[in-house]
């Protein structure tokens, strides 16, 4: 059955020097409305690949995903986009930032209207005393909060994330964690979270969908939470299944690594073999 989002047959090929690149093959996910997805795989698997395409913002070589009925075909304000630095105006205020994003999506709202939308979405993201401060005068921390509300300011269908918390030091990165979950509770924003971090995901998602290496990365496994909301960290951390999840994840991100040593040393081996034969024939 499809989902609130459906990502099917999702393929995407690179052109390369070498020829084309075939990243992502035949990757094929639903989210129910709502939903928490966390996508987790070894570096260079695809999976910022597979996130800019549902943002809109990469194109999309095979397959197709469909967003509340809506086949991408680009960039959309019902899709707020949080990547690892909020990429903000430096010389504009918190709320001129969140304003740039307010004014496209409600352009027939008035000023003041707008004006209180982007308040409120800083003020959940804890910025409420700071809606004057210049981007460029913020904390990191301040920064990626000044990004999180402006994605959920365009009161977006689907939230995409791309490790936007990365390069947060550790109780930053919790607290974050903690508010972005409070708002998605609130506002029920189905949402694909890309993190490096099992226990982030193992604490942020409903669902964790784990990639297989590239080239021709997939869907390898999906691991359902079974940790009820609203969450509560040492809860989540005391769970019965945790650790077994926990481990279940690490095994088959080790098992990802053990192929692709075997695939590359298939291929050394291959190109050594090749090579001597060349020098037996000259
Ligand atoms: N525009 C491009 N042209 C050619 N190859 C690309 C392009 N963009 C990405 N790639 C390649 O596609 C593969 C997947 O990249 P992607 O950034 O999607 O991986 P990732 O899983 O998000 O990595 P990381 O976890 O390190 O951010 C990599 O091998 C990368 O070099």
């Amino acid at each position: 059955m499809a989902g609130y989002v459906e990502f099917y047959r999702l393929g995407k090929t690179y052109d390369t020097p070498n020829g084309p690149a075939v990243i992502v093959e035949d990757f094929n996910l639903n989210m129910d409305k709502g939903e928490y997805v966390c996508l987790l795989g070894h570096s260079g698997c695809g999976k910022s690949t597979v996130l800019t395409m549902a943002a809109g913002l990469n194109p999309i070589s095979h397959g197709g995903i469909v967003v509340a009925n809506h086949e991408i075909d680009g960039p959309g304000p019902d899709r707020g986009v949080v990547f690892q630095s909020p990429c903000l105006m430096p010389w504009m205020t918190a709320l001129e930032n969140v304003l740039l994003g307010v004014n496209q999506v409600y352009p027939h709202g008035t000023k003041s209207q707008r004006h209180d939308i982007a308040a409120y979405y800083l003020t959940l993201v804890g910025l409420g005393n700071s809606l004057d401060v210049r981007a460029s005068s913020l904390s990191q921390g301040m920064q990626q909060r000044v990004g999180i509300a402006r994605a959920f300011a365009l009161k977006p269908n689907m939230l995409l994330l791309d490790e936007p918390f990365g390069m947060l030091d550790s109780l930053t990165r919790m607290e974050l964690q903690e508010v972005l979950l409070e708002i998605l509770i609130r506002d029920k924003v189905t949402t694909l979270m890309i993190t490096h971090d099992v226990d982030e995901a193992l604490f942020m998602s409903d669902k964790v969908v784990m990639m297989t290496n590239g080239p021709r990365a997939r869907v390898g496994k999906v691991f359902e939470m079974p940790f009820e909301r609203p969450r509560v960290r040492s809860e989540v951390l005391e769970h019965p299944e945790y650790y077994k999840l926990r481990g279940d994840m690490i095994s088959f991100l080790e098992e990802q690594d053990h192929k692709k040593m075997k695939q590359d040393a298939e291929k050394l081996q291959q190109k050594q073999a090749e090579e001597s034969q060349q020098a037996v024939s000259v």
